[in-house]
């Protein structure tokens, strides 16, 4: 046999990972939109209050939530679409990543099941040589791919679950996945020019989840890298230069938030006498703020004030596309291995030093994004 037969007949190694996929979460039914909400709001990451009131002001805060978010959830059907949309994803994510790994997906929400807690058990229980912890928010806050890894690590400690682990932040300067949502978003705009009287000028709202304005000024980098993700999208789109903007939505406690907020931008649209393109940012699966807020209530907002034309641009969900670029994500986290941030590719972190998100873990922000919890 020749070196070279010899070498074909060599199987390249397929490491066993479990890729843990971390979501927010969404009651699947009336009486769980309740206990949702109080885990939620008593979510330290969430309600930055002294302990001791921490209960009391979630439960007051919860209480008066209920009747509205049980609405929105009445209104696609009785429970949140999250999980569901999430499985699609995992099942076509796993496929992909068998093509070179022994791979197998496990879904951990933070705020309804399946919990860190069950995914970590069906995790011991798989037994992989290696584990990917990889966000479904391309951008990180604190308070979601943050809050998220806090909870996964506390219930792989409870049970004792020690293997090589690889924790992905953020993937906002993927360019896959920039490509692939400027993709989503120009079907969105040509179908509207179609649609629309020739000649009525058009905006694309960047609509993006809301964070509270003081989880930011104290180093946040959601909003550094939502913008960072906009510019990198717009690159994709025929006409870069076209009249946009990014707003914040979903405003859940009565501080100031990030703005402009993308109810003030539809109202605004009116004014200026412009159709808009409401393109979602910060989320990849649909749920009640894309399927309620957005295609309900800003909808109704647009006709109120006269805007001419509304329409909305579809999230990844299971797109092929989005798949193949968070397989890609997956792959090259991967290949660096654990105590790199994947995101930064070992280059120099992109995100401005004090807003690094591990800065607060106390890695080296003048470097390579170091995880020293992984
Ligand atoms: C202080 C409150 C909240 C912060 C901060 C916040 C950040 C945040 N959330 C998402 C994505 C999702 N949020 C979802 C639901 C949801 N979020 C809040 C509050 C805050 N979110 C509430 C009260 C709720 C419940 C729904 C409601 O009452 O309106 C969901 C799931 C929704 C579903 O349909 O299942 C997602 C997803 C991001 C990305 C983010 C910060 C960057
Ligand atoms: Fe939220
Ligand atoms: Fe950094």
């Amino acid at each position: 046999m020749s070196t070279r037969q010899a070498d074909a007949s060599v199987k390249p190694a397929r490491p066993r990972v479990a890729v843990v996929l971390f979501n927010l979460g969404g009651p699947d039914n009336q009486d769980a939109v309740r206990p949702f909400l109080m885990n939620l709001f008593t979510d330290p990451a969430i309600l930055r209050v002294p302990p001791f009131i921490r209960p009391f002001l979630a439960r007051y805060i919860a209480h008066k939530r209920v009747p509205a978010a049980q609405e929105n959830y009445r209104l696609m059907g009785g429970g949140s679409p999250l999980l569901p949309l999430t499985e699609r994803q995992a099942s076509a994510l796993e496929a992909d990543l068998k093509q070179d790994w022994d791979a197998k997906c496990f879904i951990a929400m933070r705020y309804w099941h399946p919990f860190s807690e069950a995914a970590v058990a069906a995790v011991k229980a798989w037994q992989p040589e290696e584990i990917l912890l990889l966000p479904l928010y391309a951008q990180y806050s604190s308070t979601t791919t943050g809050s998220s890894l806090v909870a996964w690590r506390e219930a792989a400690a409870k049970a004792g679950l020690a293997v090589k682990t690889t924790t992905l932040c953020c993937w906002f300067e993927d360019e896959a996945v920039l490509a692939n949502a400027a993709a989503l978003a120009q079907g969105t705009i040509d179908a509207a020019k179609a649609a629309l009287p020739p000649g009525t000028p058009l905006r694309v709202l960047f609509s993006a989840h809301g964070l509270p304005q003081v989880i930011v000024d104290r180093g946040d980098p959601y909003q550094f890298q939502i913008e960072a993700y906009v510019a990198g999208l717009r690159r994709y789109l025929t006409d870069p230069a076209i009249d946009s903007l990014v707003c914040y939505q979903s405003r859940a406690t009565p501080q100031q938030w990030l703005a402009p907020s993308t109810d003030d931008a539809v109202m605004e649209a009116g004014r200026d006498g412009v159709a808009l393109v409401v393109v979602p940012v910060a989320f990849v699966s649909d749920h009640s703020e894309t399927l309620v807020e957005l295609d309900m209530e800003y909808r109704d907002l647009a006709e109120k004030h006269g805007v001419p034309g509304y329409f909305r641009a579809p999230v990844q969900n299971d797109d092929p596309g989005f798949i193949a670029a968070l397989a890609g994500v997956a792959r090259h986290a991967q290949s660096r291995g654990p105590g790199l941030c994947s995101t930064a590719g070992g280059r120099i972190c992109p995100t401005p030093h004090g807003n690094c998100p591990f800065a607060q873990a106390g890695h080296d922000t003048t470097s390579r994004m170091a995880i020293p919890a992984c």
